[in-house]
């Protein structure tokens, strides 16, 4: 079928294999221009490993450190009349070019949050690889199905105690808009606690750990987003920054419980970039497209592959064995370029200025836009959408 991008609401509800598969391609030659890493893992597991900030850890493990992955994620097939998810290709791509290396890749298609998952994953580890170095926790869910009672718990996206209004830019019609989100309910916060807060990635290390497949030294790390205070309301002081304080909760739980056979736990604070879960954010269309049209031009500019190379070579794996530098909460940051006060400022003064009329001159929103829709595998140079291609891609996966 020919595959034309159809946008609803914050998400793209068609993709295209090939261009998931450029996608792919291009972040694995990007790490391989950057070289080995000297200390680098040799066994990981990649929770959510798919799109995004964990699809780039496991491109940084396997073509950065030669590692054997196993990805767990949630996507949907193809069938020959529908596309399927990006992250569905992504990972048929990822198992595709990692094979032809002759590296080890092992995929899993099911709910991360079920016992049936962290079973499985066990299963594979004793049966394939006997341990592992690293764990990547890298989920974004905007809901959780309770391991033990089967309950659907969902999260929220807003401000803690009184409503936010704030500019932002409404991206089915390229417009800027004042938009005002309600306070989240103590259960909605609870809620959004209990889908991305710490508890998950606990009890993947748990059952790790109770099976003996982790090795000594083993680090696990599990992804954040601070932020200042242009997206505070919204971000860190809201429902969803309740959740990542918990995770830092979990990460000194973690981090004391490993350091026993000599590993690590740690939170990675992340920059912003333009993903499915950040997306659906309200006021983060709007701040990236401004902070990277900044950072670009500062030479900042750094997407997923690039800030999750830094993250290896730079902080979990340094060439020089040492500790990498931790803040006072002990988190690995990768945060600091966009955060550099000169950014920030530039940001605090642009906002009030920006109208619809000159969104596109004093912002990169129409790069903001073009990125968006990459994400889906459109947009990328060398594809023919014209051409016919088939939505069913199948490839070495295990479902559950
Ligand atoms: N995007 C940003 O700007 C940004 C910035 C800093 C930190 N982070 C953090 O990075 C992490 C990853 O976010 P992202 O933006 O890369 O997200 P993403 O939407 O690109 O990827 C999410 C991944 O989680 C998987 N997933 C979701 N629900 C699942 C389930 N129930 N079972 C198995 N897999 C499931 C998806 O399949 C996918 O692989 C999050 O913790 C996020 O808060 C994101």
């Amino acid at each position: 079928m020919i595959i034309k991008p159809k946008i609803r609401g914050f998400i793209c509800t068609t993709t295209h294999p090939l261009g998931c598969e450029a996608n792919v391609l291009e972040q694995i030659n990007y790490t391989k221009t950057k070289g080995q890493l000297a200390n680098g893992p040799k066994r990981v597991l990649v929770v959510g490993a798919s799109s995004g900030y964990g699809l780039s850890s496991r491109i940084a493990a396997a073509f950065g450190s030669g590692a054997a992955t196993i990805g767990v994620f949630f996507e949907k097939p193809g069938t020959e009349g529908k596309p399927g998810t990006a992250g569905w290709y992504n990972s048929a791509a990822f198992d595709k070019f990692a094979k032809a290396e002759g590296l080890y890749a092992k995929s899993l298609n099911c709910d991360a949050f079920s016992h049936e998952a962290k079973a499985k994953v066990v299963e594979l580890i004793k049966q394939d690889l006997g341990q592992i170095d690293l764990v990547v926790y890298s989920l974004a869910s905007p809901v959780r199905k309770m391991p033990d009672t089967g309950e659907l718990v969902r999260s929220a996206l807003k401000p803690i105690g009184k409503p936010y209004t704030s500019t932002a830019v409404d991206t089915n019609k390229d417009t800027i808009i004042e938009a005002t989100v309600e306070p989240a309910t103590e259960q909605e916060i609870q809620d959004t606690v209990t889908v991305m807060g710490g508890q998950d990635w606990e009890l993947w290390l748990h059952a790790l750990e109770k099976a003996g497949v982790l090795a000594d030294g083993c680090k696990t790390v599990a992804y954040s987003y601070i932020g200042t205070e242009l997206t505070w309301p919204i971000y860190w002081h809201g429902a969803l920054g309740k959740a990542k304080m918990d995770l830092d909760r979990a990460a000194h739980a973690l981090d004391s419980e490993l350091a026993v056979k000599g590993g690590s736990a740690n939170v990675a604070v992340l920059k912003s970039v333009v993903t499915q879960a950040s997306s659906a954010i309200p006021v983060m269309p709007l701040y990236i497209a401004m902070v990277f049209k900044k950072m670009r031009e500062q030479g900042l500019h750094e997407g997923c592959m690039e800030q999750i190379y830094r993250l290896f070579s730079e902080r979990l794996y340094r060439a020089d064995g040492q500790k990498p530098a931790t803040d006072d909460e002990n988190r690995l940051r990768l945060d600091d370029w966009e955060l550099r006060a000169d950014i920030q400022q530039h940001c605090r003064d642009l906002w009030p200025q920006i109208t619809t009329e000159n969104l596109s001159e004093l912002t990169d929103y129409r790069e903001y836009k073009a990125e968006f829709l990459r994400l889906f595998g459109f947009g990328i140079e060398g594809i023919d959408y014209e051409q016919d291609v088939n939505p069913l891609v199948e490839f070495d996966v295990i479902e559950l």
